[in-house]
């Protein structure tokens, strides 16, 4: 098959995460005879730099004329890099955001499995870990706090600003589908994540997923607040199953929920629209305390270039070679340094290793 990839590596440990996972699909290629080809897409502060927008006309073109896209991440030290010195149309962030409205990328996948390689990287007492967890975060992309009115002004001599959270029903609706879908093909258990005792937005939430469910009678269902579910995410995340949530709620969620299974390094993600189109990106963001160093987690990406073959092309065979390929490296001790086991634990038959090799790596199992 020929394969046209959209390849946004941007910023930080971006470019060092992105090539591991090139790697792995160059031997995905030569194994089971597919040709991959990349157009390099400009995105985040390197696409500042360079054209002074961190996303033009032209690098939106390039990604709808890709089958697919496959990202590192964007952005920089909020603190201290100077394109956050730049309006907020113009930061970094700002250019992946307008790529997802842009693709209509209103579904994200984020899958928090927790390897049973990795138990002793799970911050979580063995009693709540049991035989481990399997979840998958659903997250809309395209509405609420990240796409409302929002502005910062003098109100009476007070610097006021506000940024505004909305929904309407179709939204709702099309992600709470895709939801109970994603549901059919697991364990058939959904939770739906709100704020339903304060936000309107989130009573609407609640209403359409009712409506949506009696379609799905086989799946149960139940509504939580999203303060109840960061708690019980870690008091017993065996509990979920799907979590369909809005957008900056799904975005908190799925970070903590990244750190049960280890890392944040570790959580894959795919952002999907109505077609076979989808930009694959790890849920972590640019890491920039550890950029450069050679030490970043590339399997997040790894297992979100397999979530690219399994969506956009339908090449489950290869996808799965991939997710094996990772088990096996695990099953073997390899470990990068987020994944080490935690304090107290044995360090026994574990080797640490750099990003570069932990590609090598998988890429040789695949
Ligand atoms: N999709 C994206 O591109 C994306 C996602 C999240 C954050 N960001 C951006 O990244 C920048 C830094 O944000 P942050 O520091 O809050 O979050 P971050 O996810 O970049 O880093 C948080 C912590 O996790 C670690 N980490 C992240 N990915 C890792 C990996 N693959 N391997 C090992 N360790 C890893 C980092 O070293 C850091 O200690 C910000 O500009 C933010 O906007 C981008
Ligand atoms: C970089 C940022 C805009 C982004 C988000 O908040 O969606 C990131 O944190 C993510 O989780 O993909
Ligand atoms: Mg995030």
């Amino acid at each position: 098959m020929d394969c046209k990839i959209g390849v946004i590596s941007g910023d930080g440990i971006g470019p060092e995460i992105v090539t591991e996972a090139k790697k792995v699909l160059e031997q995905i290629g030569n194994k089971y005879g597919h040709k991959f080809q990349y157009t390099e897409i400009l995105m985040g502060g390197c696409s500042i730099d360079a054209t002074g927008v961190p996303l033009t006309d032209e690098a939106i073109e390039a990604a709808k004329a890709s089958d697919a896209v496959l990202m590192g991440s964007i952005g920089g030290n909020t603190s201290t890099s100077p394109w956050y010195k730049l309006a907020p149309e113009l930061r970094p962030e700002a250019g992946l955001l307008k790529l997802r409205k842009s693709l209509n990328l209103f579904a994200n996948l984020r899958p928090a499995y927790l390897y049973k390689e990795l138990k002793a990287a799970c911050p979580l007492r063995d009693d709540i870990i049991g035989d481990g967890f399997d979840m998958m975060i659903m997250r809309e992309l395209t509405g609420g706090l990240y796409f409302g009115e929002r502005r910062t002004e003098e109100i009476d001599g007070v610097m006021t600003a506000m940024d505004s959270l909305t929904y309407n029903e179709n939204e709702i609706r099309r992600i709470a589908k895709r939801g109970f879908d994603i549901a059919m093909k697991r364990r058939k258990k959904v939770t739906s994540v709100d704020k339903a005792n304060v936000l309107d937005s989130s009573r609407l939430w609640r209403k359409i997923v009712e409506e949506v469910a009696k379609d799905y009678p086989e799946v149960s269902y139940e509504h939580m607040l999203v303060d109840n579910c960061a708690m019980q995410l870690v008091k017993d995340p065996k509990q979920f199953d799907v979590i369909l949530t809005e957008n900056m709620f799904g975005d908190i969620l799925s970070d903590e929920a990244s750190m049960v299974t280890g890392s944040i390094g570790m959580l894959s993600s795919a952002s999907l629209n109505d077609t076979k189109f989808g930009l694959y990106e790890p849920s972590g963001g640019s890491a920039p305390d550890i950029a450069g160093k050679g030490i970043a987690n590339p399997i997040a990406t790894i297992l979100s270039a397999a979530m690219m073959l399994r969506y956009t092309f339908d090449l489950d065979k290869e996808a799965d070679a991939i997710e094996q390929a990772v088990k096996q490296v695990l099953k073997e001790g390899y470990r990068t340094i987020d994944i080490m086991p935690q304090a107290g634990e044995s360090k026994e038959g574990i080797t640490q290793v750099k990003t570069a090799e932990m590609g090598d790596l998988i890429a040789a199992r695949v």
